[in-house]
């Protein structure tokens, strides 16, 4: 047995094929290291079909009735859509474009980027989440790449891939900023210095999911559940589904239906922790498919690394609530999360008090 996951790993990592490389093999069956326990599977899961997640129209930033509904969904859903955002349409068709064109390279030359041998670590492509500590393996490749600047970015990012990704990610500035501006100002907090910005702001990663088609999808994952260890996530998905977040009943999950031109918006653990429990990190997860391959793109919105992260004192003032979790330095936060497997809500005990 050892020796099959072995010879699984290298088919993986070593030869650089990846999980995209098994579901072209047309297996008939899932290799056991992807089998999931009971649990985890969709078929467990109860769907709730009529609810759905908040479809925002931010074409107004400024406008309160605008403010009020982001603030709303924050607090309750902790996941909306947003529309007419101002991120051209074009933009959005080039990165997912470029994803799929990253993905399709050979896997002798894909293989250069896995982070058994990428030169960098702020350039790590990835079978599976974290396969060296999980007990089953996740349907999903994925390349992460950490953002310094535009210079570093240039000279170490795929070059297939790299200048669409930066564009987006410039586009993308207005609504991160205008975003901040709005949730904070739904915790009564006006002013965004610099050094705000940079607690809030301060780093960025930006991942493309690669879910091929999977042989057993009811017996697997695309991603296990998990919160975003970010302050928020912007989320780019095709037109084929499967994200599923769990619903304010605390029960049931609910499908985010891919709308055209749309950017997904979710709060982050740091959020939470900085909002004191007011806004919510929800727990989401992806579902493997059958018949097609999806991709995602996730743009993580994050502290600064160096930055110790707690709840704000104008919120506690304001609130005149005790905290509710420990300061902590960001980069241990998120070391703490990468250690670990995917366990839904569970990076944030790591802060509980
Ligand atoms: O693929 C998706 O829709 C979500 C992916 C996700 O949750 C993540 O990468 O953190
Ligand atoms: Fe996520």
């Amino acid at each position: 047995m050892a020796h099959e996951t072995e010879d699984l790993t290298s088919f993986l990592i070593e030869s650089g094929h990846g999980v995209k490389g098994l579901s072209e093999m047309e297996l008939k069956d899932l290799p056991k290291e992807y089998l999931q326990p009971q649990s985890e599977r969709p078929s467990n899961i109860k769907i709730m079909e009529e609810a759905s997640i908040p479809i925002i129209d931010v074409s107004n930033w400024d406008d309160q009735a605008v403010l009020k509904s982001l603030c709303d969904a924050a607090q309750k859903w902790g996941f909306f859509q947003i529309i007419n955002h101002g991120v051209p349409l074009e933009v959005l068709e080039n990165v997912k474009r470029a994803t799929l064109v990253l993905f399709a390279m050979a896997p002798e030359d894909k293989r250069n980027y896995f982070k058994e041998n990428s030169p960098s670590n702020h350039v790590r492509l990835s079978t599976s989440f974290i396969p060296e500590v999980e007990n089953a393996l996740e349907w999903k490749d994925y390349l992460s790449l950490f953002y310094v600047s535009d210079d570093e970015a240039l000279a170490l990012w795929p070059t297939i891939c790299r200048d669409q990704l930066l564009d987006y990610m410039n586009k993308c500035q207005v609504v991160i900023k205008s975003l901040l501006q709005v949730l904070l100002k739904g915790l009564n907090i006006q002013e965004i210095n610099e050094e705000k910005w940079s607690l809030l702001s301060g780093s960025k990663r930006i991942n493309l999911n690669f879910y091929p088609k999977c042989p057993k999808p009811g017996l697997t994952v695309g991603v296990g559940r998990h919160s975003d260890v970010s302050t928020f996530t912007i989320l780019l998905q095709d037109d084929i589904g499967g994200l599923y977040v769990r619903a304010p009943d605390g029960e049931g999950w609910v499908h985010v239906p891919p709308i055209p031109g749309a950017l997904v918006i979710n709060i982050g653990d740091a959020l939470q922790i900085m909002s004191n429990g007011k806004y919510k990190s929800i727990e989401h997860r992806v579902i493997a498919n059958g018949s097609k391959d999806r991709i995602s793109i996730p743009l993580f919105v994050n502290p600064k690394p160096s930055k110790m992260i707690g709840p704000l004192k104008e919120v506690l003032v304001e609130s005149d609530e005790e905290p509710k979790y420990k300061e902590v330095l960001y980069s241990d936060y998120t070391l703490y999360f990468y250690r670990k497997a995917h366990d839904g809500k569970g990076t944030l005990d790591f802060v509980k008090i």
